[in-house]
């Protein structure tokens, strides 16, 4: 799309929820630099009125500010010459059950521009294009199934506009979805493609000569012959993380999430296409390249985490065309994006222990595959047997707090999670609708360490080595953002805003009203440069919060609701693992911060 390309080339905007179709999530901007950065001001704030988890952040393009709230999923245009005076409000009308089918909160990551259109991606999964001078819809589509009777659809995911495209995925693996990516005409909302994660070659849009794995042809019906009978209708591998795309091969690049149960006792095999990495062609969907990070997963790891795209990184005195990928299950993979070949796979948090280490040889036939080790197998621990000390804990080394890269410094700045968990699955039946996963987990700062849940490290990813690593007490759930001032952001579950120098040291923070599971933009306006971020905490890490899970009761219905068909263990243990796990590993952030949606935009003093 060129518009939208020349838009993001623009540092003043922040045209795309990505920055950019490389998700480098890196500004041009310098105004605001490493020397400077302690004299940052609030300039203006705004309630969004929506308490909840807020993911995402704001679009700028020109004078223009586009905000998006969780469920209802509001969409805000503030004028930029006016401290952000509402010039419309668009509030769509939403089955509020759908709540009950949002497994992580009911986040949403953000809305897309295109073609003078503002698309959102709602959480009962339909599609709008707004117009985005006066709000009015311009389409809707239905994307998903209906929530009564449906099978547990939801919508999280920023859509990316492609082309005369938009990209949207769809949630609910813990609800046994069988995950896809759509395509939808930007003109008119009339569907392009439809691709599966898994389920026959016509419905995976996956050429049996053509597609590679790890450089070979998949073979036909490869998302069928991984899975025990029809297991792979309910299969999971939904796609609610980032997309990427590339104008020099017209590639797409997203991930798919965990097989569905968590369960893993329950589907035998590899469980293709969940936890890959897949390259697709724009215009057709059809898969060019794939790669499975995590064969039979047996920790809910999924693979949805972004792709990085940099161009002529230098890897063995070579120079590649790369995507780079922090995954859930803790390796960092750079592989060559053109042709899905691996070049590097190293664990970016030295705690990662379910695997040794990933074949890189290509003759070995267990080339690409992670090396399980016995004692963290769920799967050979068995049913009803709580395999502990895992790490990381299912919310992964990352999860969706997207990273960002520095053409500057060519290094990576990653917020990740420091999580291990005790992880006991056990046997569930599928029916629609209702909640499929299959496993009771607990979780808990990495033993051993420095006591807290996070880290924020900068990342060489030619090496696959950790640079420099700042604890963190919680996990860092927000998005981070380089810029060429030599200043690094991101925000804390606490509520912090941190800026940090390219050593990792400490320059500024200040306290935000909620905790901040946003990613931090900066835009530039009237001749000056901001910083703009969401607050609101919630999301998996503060789903304690955001669902009002901390007390036993609470937590009991909703362990009773998510973790259906389990017998409920004492108080503590109820607490302890709901909300599939965080509200015990989060308690703590109830002495920090409360609920609340609030943009909050940064500046220097006039
Ligand atoms: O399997 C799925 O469909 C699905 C959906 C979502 C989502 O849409 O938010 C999350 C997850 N899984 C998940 O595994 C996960 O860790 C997670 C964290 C968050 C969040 O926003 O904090 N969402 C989700």
């Amino acid at each position: 799309n060129d518009e939208l390309t020349a838009l993001a080339a623009d540092s003043k905007n922040w045209a795309m929820p990505t920055g950019d179709y490389a998700n480098h999530r890196y500004s041009k901007l310098n105004q605001i630099t490493k020397d400077n950065v302690k004299d940052l001001q609030v300039k203006w704030t705004f309630s969004t009125g929506v308490l909840r988890g807020h993911e995402g952040g704001p679009l700028v393009i020109g004078d223009i500010m586009y905000i998006h709230t969780p469920f209802p999923n509001i969409v805000y245009a503030l004028d930029l010459k006016n401290d952000g005076k509402i010039l419309w409000k668009y509030e769509p009308r939403q089955d509020p059950n759908v709540i009950g089918i949002m497994c992580c909160d009911t986040v949403n990551r953000g809305v897309a521009y295109g073609d003078g259109k503002i698309i959102l991606n709602q959480a009962d999964t339909t599609v709008v294009a707004l117009d985005a001078k006066t709000g009015e819809v311009v389409w809707s589509v239905k994307n998903g199934d209906q929530i009564d009777g449906g099978k547990g659809e939801s919508g999280t995911a920023a859509p990316m506009v492609v082309k005369d495209k938009v990209i949207i995925g769809v949630s609910g693996a813990e609800f046994g979805v069988r995950g896809w990516t759509a395509a939808y005409n930007l003109k008119d909302g009339s569907l392009a493609w439809k691709a599966y994660s898994m389920g026959p070659d016509s419905e995976t849009l996956i050429d049996p000569e053509k597609t590679t794995h790890l450089g070979k042809p998949v073979g036909p019906d490869s998302g069928l012959n991984t899975w025990e009978g029809e297991q792979w209708k309910t299969g999971g591998g939904t796609t609610w993380g980032w997309f990427s795309y590339d104008p020099k091969s017209n590639l797409v690049f997203y991930g798919t999430g965990n097989p569905s149960t968590w369960n893993p006792v329950q589907r035998p095999g590899d469980n293709r296409w969940s936890m890959t990495l897949m390259a697709r062609d724009a215009d057709t969907g059809v898969a060019k390249w794939l790669y499975q990070m995590t064969p039979h997963d047996e920790w809910d790891y999924d693979g949805v985490n972004e792709n990085i795209l940099v161009d002529a990184m230098e890897i063995n005195g070579q120079p590649r065309d790369v995507l780079v990928h922090f995954d859930r299950n803790g390796f960092a993979y750079t592989l060559d994006r053109n042709t899905g070949e691996l070049l590097v796979a190293k664990k970016y948090d030295p705690k990662v222990n379910w695997a040794t280490e990933v074949v890189m040889d290509p003759n070995s036939d267990q080339y690409g595959r992670p090396q399980v080790v016995a004692q963290y197998s769920t799967h050979q621990n068995g049913e009803d047997t709580n395999t502990t000390g895992v790490c990381p804990a299912a919310l992964g080394t990352k999860d969706q707090q997207p990273a960002s890269y520095s053409p500057k410094t060519g290094l990576f700045y990653v917020p990740t999670n420091h999580v291990c968990m005790d992880y006991e699955p056990y046997r569930v039946s599928y029916t629609a609708g209702q909640p499929y996963v299959g496993a009771t987990v607990s979780m808990y700062p990495a033993p051993d360490s420095h006591g807290g849940m996070g880290n924020f490290i900068a990342w060489d990813a030619a090496k696959g080595e950790i640079v420099w690593s700042k604890p963190e007490q919680f996990s860092v759930w927000s998005g981070a953002l380089a810029t060429e001032g030599d200043v690094v952001f991101y925000g804390t579950l606490e509520g912090y805003i941190k800026a940090v120098d390219l050593d990792g040291n400490e320059l500024y923070k200040f306290k935000t009203p909620s905790g901040i599971i946003g990613n931090i933009n900066t835009f530039e306006h009237g001749g000056k440069q901001y910083i703009a971020v969401l607050s609101g905490v919630g999301g998996w890490a503060g789903i304690g919060l955001a669902g009002g899970l901390l007390s036993p009761e609470n937590a009991a219905a909703w362990h009773g609701a998510v973790d259906q068909g389990r017998e409920q263990g004492d108080e503590a243990q109820v607490v302890g693992t709901a909300g599939l796990g965080a509200v015990g590993g989060y308690a703590a952030l109830a002495d920090y911060t409360t609920l609340g949606g609030q943009l909050t935009v940064f500046g220097l003093p006039d």
